[in-house]
C-alpha cells in the first residue's frame, strides 16, 4: 500500500545554525511519537542538506530532500545545483514543480519533465507538485490544468519510473495564505489525480502512489485532511518552520 508521508518545505528560510537546531528538534520529537506517518521528509535549502543527512542518521523515519535541481547533469550553470550533487550528500528527495518555481523562475511542464528524468537518473525521488491558481479554479479549468501538469510533467515516464514519484497537490491559492482547501475540495482533486494516474498507467500504479496535500496545512486542519481516502499526507510550508507545529502535523495520522 502507499506510504503515508509528511514533508516539510523550508523554502528560503533559516540560516545554517537555525536549520540544524530546528531539524534536531524535529528528529528528537518525531522519534518518540506514535503516528501513522511512515516517513517524515525535510526539504531544506541546499546549505543544510549535508548536515541534516548526518543528523538524520539513526532515525528510521526521517529523510532529507532538496527543493530543486538543475535539468543538466553538470556544466557551466553558475549558481545552480545538480541532482548528482544533491545525491552526493545523501539526500533522498527533490521537490520539483513547486508553484513558486513555476511562477518566479518560469519553470514549465517541459522543463520539469527534463528535471524529473535527471532526478530519477540520480536515484532521487521527486516530490512533483501540481495545482491550480485561483483564477484557474474560478474559470473552472482547474481539472484541465492539473491533468496537463501531471501528464506533460511526468506522463512520459514508464510505470516503473512513475512509481518512484510522490505527487503533491498544492492549490496555489492556498499556499501561504492561511486559506486551506476544504477536505472535500482536496479529496475531490486527489481522487481526480489518482483516476488520471490509473487511466495513464493502471489501477495498481494509482493505488500505490502517495499524493500529498499542500497549502496552509497546520496542526488544526491536518487530521481532517489526512483522514480523506486519497490524501496520503502533506507538504508543509510555514508550519514546518516550527518543530511543535510540524510534529503535531506528523502526529495527525494517529
Ligand atoms: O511546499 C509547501 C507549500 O507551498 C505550502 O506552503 P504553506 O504550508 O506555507 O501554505
Amino acid at each position: 500500500m502507499r506510504k503515508k508521508i509528511v514533508a516539510g518545505n523550508w523554502k528560503m528560510n533559516l540560516d545554517y545554525n537555525e536549520g540544524l537546531a530546528l531539524f534536531s528538534e524535529v528528529v528528537n520529537m518525531v522519534k518518540d511519537e506514535a503516528t501513522g506517518t511512515q516517513e517524515v521528509v525535510v526539504c531544506s535549502p541546499f546549505i543544510h542538506l549535508h548536515s541534516l543527512v548526518q543528523l538524520a542518521k539513526g532515525s528510521a523515519k526521517v529523510s532529507v530532500g532538496a527543493q530543486n535541481a538543475h535539468q543538466a547533469e553538470s556544466g557551466a550553470y553558475t549558481g545552480e545545483i545538480s541532482a548528482k550533487q544533491v545525491k552526493s550528500v545523501g539526500a533522498a528527495y527533490v521537490i520539483l514543480g513547486h508553484s513558486e518555481r513555476r511562477q518566479y523562475f518560469g519553470e514549465d511542464n517541459a522543463l520539469l519533465a527534463k528535471k524529473t528524468d535527471v532526478v530519477l537518473a540520480n536515484d532521487l525521488k521527486p516530490i512533483f507538485c501540481i495545482g491550480e491558481t485561483l483564477q484557474e479554479r474560478e474559470a473552472n479549468v482547474h481539472f484541465d490544468i492539473i491533468k496537463s501538469q501531471l501528464l506533460e510533467g511526468v506522463g512520459h515516464l514508464d510505470a516503473a519510473a512513475f512509481s518512484k514519484l510522490v505527487i503533491a497537490y498544492e492549490p496555489v491559492w492556498a499556499i501561504g495564505t492561511g486559506v486551506t482547501a476544504s477536505s472535500d475540495q482536496a479529496q475531490e482533486i486527489h481522487a481526480f489525480i489518482r483516476k488520471e494516474i490509473a487511466a495513464k498507467y493502471d489501477q495498481s500504479v494509482a493505488d500505490a502512489t502517495t499524493i500529498l496535500y499542500g497549502g496552509s496545512c497546520n496542526p488544526k486542519n491536518a487530521a481532517e485532511l489526512f483522514a480523506c481516502a486519497d490524501i496520503d499526507g502533506g507538504l508543509i510550508g510555514g508550519a514546518s518552520l516550527k518543530s511543535r507545529d510540524f510534529t503535531d502535523i506528523v502526529k495527525a495520522f494517529n
